[in-house]
């Protein structure tokens, strides 16, 4: 049989296996659920069924829910309300005990399954875990009260709410799973548990009745209130996971079998928000940054990437480094001295220390990791790389000669890549002849934690160059989008609105630190003037004027950003910027940065010294400021700069921090309407006609042809025709 299902076999001695069946993660698709009850019922109402294994195919039990289910149906899937009373009547307290053999994962709707069986047998590394909340949702099939049931309220909590599974030794230790063995045992293992529940030796738990882990009843309510207090600090725009609270809170109060209830009333309500549309959006298109037209679908097979020499070891270097030597690559690090080259190997000790601190990994594995980095000062090592990730200063001239140099030492199958993030990337390896082999592998600060690379490909760039390249993102952990060859690329691109738009508001009349409460009440990680900070105000000045050059007819040049230069007000780094920082680096509003934004806005004219400044609601602030991202994220689509809109909402999420739960830039833009932000966008342009300002606003044509058309801005150039 293809297509998802399950199948059921009855072994002579009684045990009736049912194993589920969907590659690649056995998710619950419609059909595998009703072949799993139909396969349930049966082997409930066989004679000779004295237990019941419910496992999964190809060595993975379940992911859950079928995520894709969500996305074609208008919200929530299509989950059947009665789901969880079959759950209850089939696998918890039907006449034959069950039992879960899970191997590698069982998440979400598998792990509710999982809770849902009398007892648990995993395999050595598996995951368990209710990550239901990433997708927008909360867990719908028992899990907000199986849980909690299982390993207490604190537990389940902080794993509803993190969405973070847990691994086996720790779910044996909490009692989630009853017994880890070796996968060639697994299923004997779990067929004699199942036979001892059944024979009475061993007690048959239904957990959505336990009660033995459960806090008492006034501990359980302050560890609720305590959440509740802890998700409307940590994620003040998101309803899923109070609503998730919610139905555990019920459970407590009522009984599991009543929270069950409640528990599908909060899943529809959550299912019904845009945060779930949204987040499941971001789900797929996380995954898909990997599938690239014309590079992934030739039938081309990625060659490994072992061993990567990475020249510079200053901050950004010193970062690609850690990234690899985590993910057992081969580091041969370059300095151009014995100082800088003890800086840099310090630099990648102290970030593994760092990890060791925060209990990410072992001290073990730090000294593993750093054996992995190897020093040089000259080119001799270089015939042994697979790949060249160069890191040095923003010289064109000086990368040109490094890249000549590294094309006379590597081998000739060597990929070259350069981590600018401003120059293009033609000009870098323009004295070679390997242009063929030559990409931008643009990391974002600080490379081992930031999860984002933009692979930036010329015109000349191999395919197979692009394969290799992304097969390395995945090893090291990364989320690749792969751009075109433009200036700032998609991110920085497509953001530098970002902080002209904040500082023409200011230079309008409006308070800085107002901006950054809304843009932060969006769900920015911070606003504008604070990130203009951490970042620095003579970086923000040097890529403000790459953006001048590039983008002259659109650019607003930002006299604030030159004026914190030249009174030395470099942001965090010195203490000042728009800010204050005290010795914690904790920011506060600073008074004596008045006199600036007075100077700013006499020179910007555009506010009368003294007039009220002009009335705009946080509405209005946020669409002044989003607006022309957007306008600039259009115009990447129209380029060509990304292979489809969803690659940028990836790549605005993961490398500015707009928030994911609005399911990126395009997304969240489609949601808005290209028609609304078209009108927008053009009424400011007006508003500034016959200044230099106007080409700030004006509608690109893709905006304006999807707004004519009443097309998806997130449907790719192809579907807004030139017409
Ligand atoms: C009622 C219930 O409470 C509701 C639910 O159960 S909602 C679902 C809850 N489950 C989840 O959130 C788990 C989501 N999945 C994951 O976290 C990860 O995919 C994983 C840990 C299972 C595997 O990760 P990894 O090995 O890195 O592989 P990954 O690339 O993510 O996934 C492999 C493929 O499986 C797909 N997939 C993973 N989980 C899926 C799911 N639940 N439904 C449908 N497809 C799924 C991915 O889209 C991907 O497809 P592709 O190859 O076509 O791109």
């Amino acid at each position: 049989m293809s297509g998802p299902h399950t199948t059921l076999a009855v072994t002579e001695d009684g045990i009736a296996l049912v194993t589920l069946v969907n590659p690649p993660v056995n998710s619950l698709h419609p059909t595998v659920l009703q072949s799993l009850f139909n396969h349930l019922r049966e082997a409930q109402a066989r004679q000779e069924v004295k237990a019941i294994v419910i496992t999964g195919a190809n060595g993975r039990f379940c992911a859950g829910f079928d995520i894709n289910q969500f996305v074609q149906s208008s919200g929530g899937g299509g989950i059947d309300a009665h789901i969880n009373d079959a759950f209850c009547d089939l696998i918890e307290s039907g006449p034959k005990p069950t039992v879960a053999a899970v191997q590698t994962m069982a998440l979400g709707g598998g792990c509710e399954l999982a809770l849902a069986c009398n007892a648990r047998v995993c395999t050595p590394g598996t995951s368990f875990g209710l990550p239901e909340l990433q997708l927008g949702i909360i867990p719908g099939f028992g899990g907000t009260q199986r849980l909690p049931r299982a390993v207490g309220l604190q537990k389940a909590v902080e794993m509803m709410l993190t969405s973070t599974p847990i691994k086996d030794r720790a779910a044996r230790e909490l009692g989630l799973a009853d017994e880890v063995v070796p996968p060639g045992q697994l299923l004997e293992v779990a067929k004699r548990v199942a036979f001892d529940i059944a024979a009475g030796k061993r007690a048959r738990v239904q957990t959505l009745y336990r009660t033995d882990k459960l806090e008492p009843l006034g501990e359980a309510l302050a560890i609720l209130q305590f959440a509740r207090s802890q998700a409307a600090k940590r994620a003040r725009h998101l309803m899923h996971p109070l609503l998730c609270l919610d139905a555990i809170q019920y459970g407590i109060e009522h009984g599991g079998r009543a929270g069950l209830q409640k528990e599908g009333e909060c899943f529809g309500a959550a299912a019904a928000l845009d945060t779930h549309k949204a987040l499941v959006h971001i789900f797929f298109a996380q995954r898909s940054t990997k599938k690239i037209r014309g590079v992934t679908d030739t039938g081309l097979r990625p060659r490994p990437i072992k061993r990567v020499a990475v020249l510079g070891g200053g901050l950004m270097g010193s970062g690609i480094a850690t990234a690899c030597v985590l993910a057992g690559v081969e580091v041969l690090l370059k300095e151009v001295n014995q100082k800088f080259l003890d800086a840099g190997m310090g630099r990648i000790q102290s970030n593994l220390a760092s990890r060791v601190k925060k209990g990410r990994m072992t001290e073990q594995m730090a000294q593993a990791a750093m054996s992995r980095v190897q020093g040089a000062l000259d080119y001799s090592g270089f015939g042994s790389v697979d790949m060249v990730i160069e890191a040095a200063i923003e010289d064109v001239g000086l990368k040109q000669e490094i890249f000549a140099e590294l094309e006379r030492s590597c081998r000739k199958d060597a990929i070259l890549a350069t981590n600018t993030s401003t120059i293009n990337i033609e000009l870098v390896g323009a004295k070679t002849s390997c242009a063929d082999r030559i990409l931008g592998a643009h990391f974002f600060s600080p490379a081992h934690v930031m999860p984002l690379l933009e692979i930036v490909r010329t015109d000349q760039t191999s395919k197979q160059v692009i394969l290799d390249t992304l097969e390395l993102s995945t090893k090291i952990k990364k989320t690749p989008v792969v751009v075109g060859n433009c200036t700032g690329f998609a991110v920085n691109r497509v953001f530098f609105p970002y902080t002209q738009a904040a500082c023409m508001l200011v230079d309008m009349g409006l308070d800085p630190y107002r901006i950054d409460k809304i843009i932060a009440g969006f769900g920015m990680p911070m606003g504008p003037f604070r990130l203009s900070d951490l970042v620095g105000a003579d970086i923000g000045l040097h890529v403000g004027k790459n953006f001048l050059e590039s983008f002259s007819k659109r650019c607003y040049p930002a006299r604030i950003i030159q004026l914190l230069n030249e009174n030395k007000r470099l942001g965090e780094k010195s203490g000042r910027g728009f800010y204050k920082y005290d010795a914690r680096r904790r920011a506060s509003p600073d008074p004596d940065l008045a006199p600036l934004v007075q100077q700013s806005r006499k020179g910007a004219g555009l506010y009368q010294d003294g007039a009220p400044p002009p009335k705009m609601n946080d509405q209005d602030i946020v669409e002044f400021i989003f607006f022309p991202v957007v306008n600039e994220g259009c115009r990447v689509i129209d380029e060509g700069i990304v292979d489809k809109p969803a690659d940028l909402d990836v790549a605005m999420v993961m490398g500015m921090g707009f928030p994911a739960f609005r399911g990126g830039l395009i997304f969240w833009a489609d949601l808005v309407g290209a028609d609304y932000i078209c009108q927008r966008l053009a009424g400011w342009a007006k508003q500034f006609s016959g200044t230099a300002l106007q080409g700030f606003f004006k509608p690109s044509a893709y905006l304006e042809r999807c707004a004519r058309q009443g097309t998806k801005l997130s449907a790719g150039k192809g579907a807004a025709s030139k017409l």
